[in-house]
């Protein structure tokens, strides 16, 4: 088999000397590093290092106060594919009684301002359909998301990420709340389909014994408090990609 040279990917997410503020306090600098398609990059660091900034500066809801983030070759604040990210962000909780259910709140992944009033089609549906059953909340489909627990809520939102199929999924600290059996199914269902249908992740994550299991135990790169590992759904190729998902489980 030729080696495939990992130059040939796409950059999903490239970051030059990025630097970030919150008044005084400086929590992200002159952090460089890239994403490429394919990779797995999981993130940790201790409590207040910067790791859910960083994602917040990614996916545009903060500005970088130096320094540059370019989303697939664009710049951050040009950038307007977010079909092909999908982000769960940390701590998510819906108030008691917000009125929708669990299919609609799934739903709404589909929705962007522009098509926000189309009817719905049947793929539509089969997709949300696909999505739920993933994360297995189909029973639970027509209850209020705002009446269920933190754990099932977690798993409504990543449902939602996951129905546009985006090309690249970016999660804050995912699994917080869910229960050791559905933790480990999402560990396994993730590096599934990172090592056979090649998406993308970026993971900030506490479970440092998943990421090196799956990443390795050596840091790509540090900044700060932040650790970095990476691998490439290519390197998993030649090696057990399914006896490293079974050492999660
Ligand atoms: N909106 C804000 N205004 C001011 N300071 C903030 C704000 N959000 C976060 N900070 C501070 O920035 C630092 C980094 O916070 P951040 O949430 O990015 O850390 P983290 O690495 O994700 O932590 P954790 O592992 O606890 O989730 C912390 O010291 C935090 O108190």
């Amino acid at each position: 088999m030729q080696p495939v040279s990992l130059d040939c990917h796409q950059h999903m997410i490239n970051i030059q000397n990025l630097s970030f503020s919150y008044g005084e306090q400086k929590v992200i600098s002159d952090l460089n590093f890239t994403v490429r398609e394919r990779d797995f990059v999981g993130i940790i660091g201790s409590n207040g290092a910067g790791k859910t900034t960083l994602l917040k500066m990614i996916v545009g809801l903060l500005p970088a106060t130096e320094g540059e983030i370019r989303l697939f070759g664009q710049p951050v604040r040009k950038f307007k594919d977010w079909e092909r990210i999908g982000y769960v962000p940390q701590k998510n909780a819906f108030n008691p009684l917000f009125p929708a259910t669990v299919r609609e709140v799934v739903m709404s992944g589909l929705y962007n301002n522009k098509n926000v009033l189309r009817r719905i089609s049947r793929a539509q549906q089969c997709k949300c359909d696909d999505a739920m059953e993933v994360m297995r909340i189909q029973g639970i489909q027509d209850q209020r998301v705002g009446m269920l627990s933190g754990g099932q809520q977690q798993r409504v939102f990543l449902a939602r990420a996951l129905i546009n199929h985006p090309d690249l999924l970016i999660l804050d600290e995912p699994t917080v709340g869910i229960d050791t059996e559905t933790q480990a199914a999402f560990f396994e269902l993730i590096t599934h389909m990172h090592a056979h249908h090649h998406m993308t992740f970026l993971m900030v994550s506490h479970d440092i014994d998943m990421i090196q299991n799956y990443l390795g135990k050596e840091p790509m790169q540090c900044n700060g408090k932040i650790n970095f590992y990476s691998r490439h759904s290519h390197e998993l190729q030649n090696c057990a990609a399914e006896d490293l998902q079974h050492t999660l489980i």
